[in-house]
């Protein structure tokens, strides 16, 4: 059946684990881990043991106390003013994680393959040979399948680290059904082969699972994406009307979510970028807007445009992984009316995620970065799209504006009243040859103490395909847990979602999508602490202050908090 994922055959979706409490752990799995850490297992599951966690069949609530300081500068007094507040959240998070399936818009393409194959690699236990000698399948990359959290230290002293999918219920990748939609009717197998991203002997293995897998038609407006990807469209809906389009794309969502029994449909968009729309009122400012010109066929309306809206009007989440303008005003607030959660843009994974570090380390240490120059060329479609001017536009502003939330939090270095800002060029250059292994090289130079020049030059090999479906991965499973998440504070009496446009996504996209009116933080570290903080305030655990005061001070006896 065209569109049809893979079901985990047999998989147990996976339930809330037994508790166990982390305090147990026996001097003989503390042989284990011979290190000054405890590494706990991935079979574990935790229990806080503080009356403001509480554990029922249905639900982990906890309450948490939020601290916020709020700051009056008065400039004329040159004088700031804190006044440090309390919030009181209580966090309730469902525990039963939902049968979920992802429908990804370019399933055909280099990552739509590529995540695809190694989901059934790890959840088949697939090796293969190679030189090296036998290869087994991983998620690493993925900072919920491959990272841990520091939860605190035990009787001994020893920190004590949790894998991250531990802190809440989370999905499990090997559970995740897949699907979508492709302008190219290539299965996912000859998709696979065509990427150039897997070992050739794994690709044999996967190929009895995935030639079955054939992408459903998708929607193709050729003035939104390069005209060099028209010989590849050849895997269309009949020619019709957007709004026909639109009424055929959330009828392949609900025939997908009820083939496969599904609680949750997540649309993932890891199709072509495209150019940007323009923004304007009566054309998509507002939900009406926006709904509208897909009726009235508005020649302005994109494809992805098309399958947020398709998307959320079936009450299904919409992930954008690509850097063009889908989320406009009248999507996001077409969101915001149906409570369906949104995120964007363009997933952070290689390039750009270490830049996000590098300005970071530079500015945070007080060194002015003055120069930043982005050059790389790849070989596979996705730089063949964007070797056509406009989609390099969309592009090269996702790539560009990662650095100005750490710039302006920085006046001592950058003047505010001239905008100053260092240099920054993105260069993108196609080249066949190479595929889908990147090449970056970028060039860092700072002002350093005394006028001195600082240059980093850096050559960075990313395997894009293998950098981004960690983050493709990562993009379902959180938004999933996200729609299990619901809060209340001191003055609510019911329990609401979060904010429709999910900004805790940030970590794993180039240009985070944030609530509007609220600031983008584009620092890796601080997008890396916003997840694992929030998540951890759910699940009633201390945040890690890296204070560790237990081991600079006498430590006093604890106190008893009752909120
Ligand atoms: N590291 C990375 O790979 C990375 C990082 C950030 C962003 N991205 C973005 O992710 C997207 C996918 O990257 P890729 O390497 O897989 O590219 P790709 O070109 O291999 O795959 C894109 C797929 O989308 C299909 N497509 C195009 N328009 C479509 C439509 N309207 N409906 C359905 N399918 C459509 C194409 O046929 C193709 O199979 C690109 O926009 C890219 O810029 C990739
Ligand atoms: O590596 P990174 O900067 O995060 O992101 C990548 C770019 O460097 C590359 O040019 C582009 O083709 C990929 O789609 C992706 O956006």
């Amino acid at each position: 059946m065209p569109g049809n994922g893979h079901v985990a055959p047999g998989h147990q979706i996976t339930k809330a684990p037994a508790i166990v409490a982390v305090n147990t752990l026996s001097e003989d799995d503390q042989a284990i881990n011979p290190a000054d850490h405890d590494g706990v297992p991935s079979d574990y599951s935790i229990e806080v043991n503080s009356r403001n966690t509480i554990y029922s069949n249905e639900f982990i609530e906890s309450k948490y106390i939020y601290d916020m300081n709020h700051c009056e500068v008065d400039h004329q007094k040159k004088r700031v003013n804190i006044t440090p507040r309390k919030y009181q959240y209580d966090f309730r998070t469902k525990r039963q994680v939902q049968r979920t399936g992802v429908m990804l818009v370019g399933w055909g393409g280099n990552n739509g393959s590529t995540v695809t194959g190694a989901i059934i690699a790890n959840r088949d236990k697939i090796t293969w040979m190679r030189k090296e000698g036998e290869q087994h399948a991983n998620y690493y990359g993925s900072l919920t399948q491959s990272t841990t959290i520091r939860l605190g230290s035990n009787k001994d002293g020893k920190e004590v680290h949790i894998p991250f999918n531990t802190i809440l219920p989370m999905l499990h990748p090997n559970d995740i059904v897949i699907g979508g939609w492709d302008i190219n009717d290539a299965n996912l197998y000859d998709a696979m082969r065509r990427a150039c991203v897997f070992d050739y002997e794994l690709q044999e293995k996967l190929k009895a699972k995935m030639i079955k897998m054939k992408p459903l038609p998708s929607i193709y407006y050729p003035d939104f994406i390069a005209a060099n990807q028209e010989d590849r469209a050849n895997n269309l809906l009949p020619k019709g009307t957007k709004q026909q389009d639109l009424d055929r794309i959330r009828n392949d969502i609900r025939t997908f979510k009820n083939a496969h029994d599904l609680e949750q449909v997540i649309v993932l968009w890891t199709a072509n970028t495209e150019r940007y729309v323009d923004v304007r009122a009566g054309l998509n400012q507002t939900a009406d807007d926006i709904l509208r010109s897909i009726a009235n066929n508005d020649d302005e309306v994109s494809p992805s445009n098309v399958f947020a809206c398709a998307a959320i009007l079936e009450k299904c989440p919409y992930i954008n992984g690509s850097p063009q303008n889908t989320l406009v005003p009248g999507i996001i607030e077409l969101a915001e009316k149906y409570h369906v959660f949104i995120g964007g843009d363009d997933f952070k994974s290689g390039q750009t995620k270490l830049k996000s570090v590098l300005a970071d380390f530079l500015v945070s240490a007080g060194l002015k970065l003055q120069s930043i120059v982005s050059y790389n060329h790849l070989g596979n479609n996705d730089g063949k799209n964007l070797s056509a001017p406009q989609q390099f536009r969309s592009k090269e502003i996702s790539k560009s504006n990662v650095v100005d939330d750490m710039v302006g939090a920085n006046h001592l270095l950058y003047d505010k009243r001239t905008n100053e800002h260092p240099d920054h060029v993105v260069v993108i250059k196609y080249v066949p040859f190479v595929k889908d292994s990147k090449r970056a090289m970028d060039e860092y130079i700072s002002s350093i103490f005394m006028n001195g020049l600082s240059t980093i030059a850096i050559h960075n090999t990313c395997e894009d395909s293998l950098l981004a479906s960690p983050l493709i991965i990562d993009l379902v499973i959180l938004t999933e847990l996200m729609t299990r998440i619901t809060y209340k504070t001191n003055d609510q009496e019911e329990y609401h979602s979060f904010e429709a446009v999910l900004s805790i996504l940030s970590y794993l996209l180039k240009a985070p999508m944030v609530p509007p009116g609220t600031p983008v933080i584009n620092a890796l570290f601080k997008q890396h602490r916003c997840i694992t903080n929030i998540l951890s305030a759910c699940a009633g655990i201390a945040m890690d202050t890296d204070m560790l005061l237990e081991h600079k001070t006498q430590l006093p006896k604890p106190m008893k908090i009752q909120l």
